[in-house]
């Protein structure tokens, strides 16, 4: 079987050229679409995940601020910035960048965002929203691997669809969503017994573990469409997914790259999210 690698770097490049003209439709009527991200302390990963937003928003005409704090930070003066930018009118969005510092409580932090500026879907108020099936925020990951699977006309209904993986940002928005398009989801984790033959059944296979190369080819169902949400580093220093995609290829039908696959869409997402909130 010949696998399609599914583009997100281009889906999400194509998608930023429309969202440009939304953009400037915004600015003409002086609301341009602002959005703030707030950096705790100097980790490599999350410097270069927040340099990319930046970039990103700059570059379709948003209003991008980045609060850089010092990783000693006290909770009570990280949550007195937060407050400082929900009453700021020209941020519509608001992202704290996640993981924080271990002093810090993670979850008080998010429900300090006004919920109607939390871009990410984190806030308690838009997971219930979105539990409820009422309008939200959406978690920019899940959400923005629901447009990928949309633009390759990847059929759900009725189909089996395992998510490995059930972290509040990923696995479970993710199963929410695939449920929500008539999948017969599967959750699957760390105690999970027999994980490879429950894999070896899905149609759809989302993988969202945090360990490089995990899933390989003995995993995949002969034409099953292969979602990476991995972001690991191998022993070389090289951005890697949690699949062995080079195995999957020729098993599965349809598969995302990593780098190039769901990152893209992620950024796409909060951007298109903080836009909808200017509106
Ligand atoms: N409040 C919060 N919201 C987040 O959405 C959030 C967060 N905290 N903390 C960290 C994670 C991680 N994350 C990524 C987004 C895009 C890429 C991305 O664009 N990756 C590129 C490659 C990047 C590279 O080359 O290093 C790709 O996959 O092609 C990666 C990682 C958002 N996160
Ligand atoms: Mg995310």
């Amino acid at each position: 079987m010949e696998t399609i690698i599914m583009d997100g770097k281009g889906l999400a490049k194509k998608m930023q050229d429309q969202m440009k003209e939304q953009v400037a439709a915004l600015t003409a009527e002086g609301k341009t679409p602002g959005l703030c991200v707030i950096l705790v302390g100097e980790d490599k990963a999350s410097q270069v995940y927040v340099r990319n937003k930046e970039k990103q928003s700059e570059a379709m005409g948003m209003n991008s601020r980045v609060v850089r704090l010092a990783a000693d930070i006290s909770e009570t003066d990280l949550l007195a910035e937060v407050e400082k930018q929900n009453q700021d009118d020209s941020m519509h969005g608001i992202l704290v960048q996640l993981p924080l510092p271990k002093h810090i409580d993670e979850q008080k932090v998010l429900r300090a965002i006004r919920y109607e500026k939390d871009v990410d879907g984190f806030h308690p108020m838009n997971v219930g929203n979105f539990f409820l099936g009422n309008e939200s925020a959406l978690p920019c990951t899940p959400y923005g691997i629901m447009k990928i699977l949309e633009e390759y006309n990847i059929e759900l209904e009725g189909k089996k669809a395992l998510v490995i993986g059930r972290s509040n940002i990923v696995g479970k928005p993710m199963s929410i969503m695939l449920m929500n398009e008539n999948a017969t989801v599967t959750i699957a984790h760390s105690r999970t017994k027999n994980l490879k033959e429950l894999a070896k059944e899905a149609d759809i296979l989302v993988a969202a573990i945090g360990r490089g190369h995990f899933v390989t080819a003995d995993f995949i169902k002969e034409g099953a469409v292969v979602i990476d949400v991995g972001m690991n580093r191998s022993a070389e220093g090289k951005l890697i997914g949690d699949v062995d995609t080079a195995g999957a290829m020729g098993i599965a039908s349809h598969i995302t790259p990593v780098p190039g696959g769901v990152g893209p869409m992620t950024i796409t997402m909060l951007l298109q999210q903080t836009i909808d909130k200017a509106k």
